[in-house]
């Protein structure tokens, strides 16, 4: 049970001696802090023994109490309201008893039924959530989302939001955060498939498996992206929301059971090695070799990748290798293994994503065995189209969450900052800035949420005729509004969002994120291109009359 003090208590603690403060009824003893608060010590020993809270909150935001609560807190003032009991940590379920494993497909989802608004959650500030969570009717979400919201959103909320800016910094993140992911069964459902319960150790604690659908996927993207680092999203889903699905979907039986359990169960990392030096949205001419030995019974491969996504620190690379004649009907998907030596990997220094570890990596007489082949010799280039609408739709998600987060961080601030004898929000220029922010956001997300209720709906080919335009335009549309968000929030932060760290770290460490999301998985110019051209040609096909 934590102490109580009474105001006068705290009083006494009013020299650089012995150095107590009170910010909002906790009371924290920073006399050894002083020395190394950023802010300086003699700004706190203005306030000793005082309740500085609106001090505090004019200086910085939730995360630093998170941080340091553990290290400085030593009590409640006695006039603090009780607060409810929190709730028990999730236990991880375990997982069902295991038949033969098979990879599924995403079924069909069941017609939607009348749904019921569900409860309002979270701070209730417009447009910094999607509708639902303001408690507006939804088609798409219903208990087991907000289920699973909540879970997610203690975890994130006490255990990483605090530290992602110092790991951002340090360019790494703890791999216990991987290994959480697959301890708390979160990785198994975020394959674009059914959730992949035979093989994991525990499923997700808050939804059933068999209840489990993409909008769930969704959710549980989004809620990690509120951490506002596209470093820290990369490191834990970045290489495996792309390597790991042609794996399940198109991989050999044997194979998948070899590794999957590993991959799902947060002890093994696996990644996505497409881009070359020479090679980037123009996939069909990659060079990366690897050819067949004599005895069929391996393949050689030699060559380059770049900019590939957690390669450092992976035990598996799903790589696009040519196997054939020039063009895309000469390219295989190889599921290569670290472990058979030659691959070598170095961190690359890049503007932004710092703690997702994008590597440089070398393949130099790779002996793969062919029972590692992914889909058919040849034909890896429709496994890695029907790749690319999973990971734009990833991109698309976290592009949207960020846009979110460069708002409500626009608005949290705005509400405190004062220029000119007003609140920056009384001013009517920044309210247009975060007008245009939120229309933005809303549109692209429920484009996004039309979007996957397609893919819930449709089979897998149809899914990739008739929605790669689409995708491939909301990739795009969801990088701009990044950037605009990003843009506008740096503006608003001013002088904040340009130093490193304190108040305006997100925004910063997001405005260096953008172009990690403008580019890859296929660059706007590209995507805006392709919606058209794709759209298009699937009409056509589909009696178009022009
Ligand atoms: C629990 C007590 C406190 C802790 C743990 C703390 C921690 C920090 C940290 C980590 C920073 C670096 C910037 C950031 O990451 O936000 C900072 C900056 C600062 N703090 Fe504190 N602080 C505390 C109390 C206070 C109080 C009571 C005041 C004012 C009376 C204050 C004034 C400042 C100022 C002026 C800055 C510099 C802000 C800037 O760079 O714009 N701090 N503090």
């Amino acid at each position: 049970m934590s102490k109580t003090f009474t105001q006068s208590d705290v009083a006494s603690h009013n020299k650089s001696d012995s150095l107590w403060i009170v910010v909002d009824g906790d009371v924290y003893d920073v006399t050894k802090f002083q020395d190394d608060h950023p802010g300086g010590k003699k700004i706190l020993q203005r306030v000793a023994g005082k309740d500085a809270s609106k001090q505090f909150w004019k200086y910085h935001n939730e995360s630093i109490l998170k941080k340091y609560h553990k290290q400085l807190y030593v009590g409640s003032l006695d006039t603090k309201p009780k607060a409810a009991a929190p709730a028990p940590a999730p236990a991880p379920a375990p997982a069902p008893k295991k038949e033969a494993p098979k990879p599924q497909a995403a079924a069909p989802r069941a017609p939607a039924e009348e749904s019921e608004a569900l409860e309002p959650y979270g701070q209730q500030i417009p447009f910094a959530d999607p509708s639902w969570y303001q408690g507006h009717h939804s088609p798409y979400f219903n208990e087991t989302h907000a289920a699973l919201r909540a879970e997610v959103r203690e975890w994130i909320e006490t255990e990483i939001e605090p530290h992602v800016t110092e790991w951002d910094e340090k360019k790494e993140v703890p791999a216990s955060v991987y290994k959480e992911m697959g301890r708390r069964g979160y990785l198994a459902g975020l394959l674009g498939t059914e959730y992949q319960k035979n093989y994991v150790d525990n499923v997700i604690q808050s939804v059933a498996p068999e209840k489990w659908d993409l909008f769930h996927e969704v959710l549980l993207t989004d809620e990690l992206s509120r951490t506002g680092s596209g470093g820290f999203v990369w490191n834990v889903i970045g290489g495996f929301g792309i390597g790991c699905p042609p794996l399940v979907k198109f991989g050999k039986k044997p194979l998948v059971d070899r590794i999957l359990p590993g991959i799902l169960n947060g002890d093994k990392r696996i990644c996505l090695a497409i881009t070359e030096p020479d090679a980037g949205s123009d996939v069909a001419n990659l060079m990366c070799e690897a050819k067949l030995t004599e005895d069929g019974k391996h393949y050689i491969v030699n060559g380059e990748k770049k900019w590939i996504t957690n390669g450092i620190w992976c035990d598996y690379f799903t790589t696009a290798v040519r196997t054939g004649k020039d063009g895309m009907n000469g390219v295989s998907l190889l599921l290569i293994e670290r472990d058979f030596g030659g691959v070598s990997t170095r961190r690359m220094d890049c503007q932004g994503v710092w703690s997702s570890g994008t590597t440089y990596i070398t393949f130099e007489d790779v002996k793969v065995p062919v029972e590692n082949l992914i889909g058919k010799e040849n034909q890896g280039f429709r496994v890695i189209m029907t790749n690319f609408n999973h990971e734009r739709i990833g991109i698309i998600i976290q592009c949207l969450r960020f846009s979110r987060v460069c708002y409500e961080e626009s608005v949290k601030y705005a509400n405190k900052r004062k220029t000119f004898g007003k609140k920056l929000i009384d001013h009517p220029v920044i309210r247009l800035k975060l007008a245009h922010m939120a229309r933005q956001i809303e549109a692209s997300y429920n484009w996004l949420e039309n979007v996957i209720y397609q893919c819930e709906k449709m089979d897998q080919t149809e899914a990739m005729l008739k929605l790669g335009g689409p995708i491939a335009s909301l990739k795009a549309q969801a990088t701009v509004t990044f950037e605009f968000c990003a843009r506008e929030a740096s503006q608003i932060f001013g002088g904040l969002s340009y130093s490193r760290g304190g108040q305006g770290a997100k925004v910063e460490r997001l405005y260096r994120d953008v172009r990690a999301y403008a580019i890859p998985g296929g660059s706007e110019e590209i995507m805006l291109d392709l919606s058209i051209r794709q759209s298009m040609r699937v009409a056509k096909m589909l009696g178009m009359k022009l």
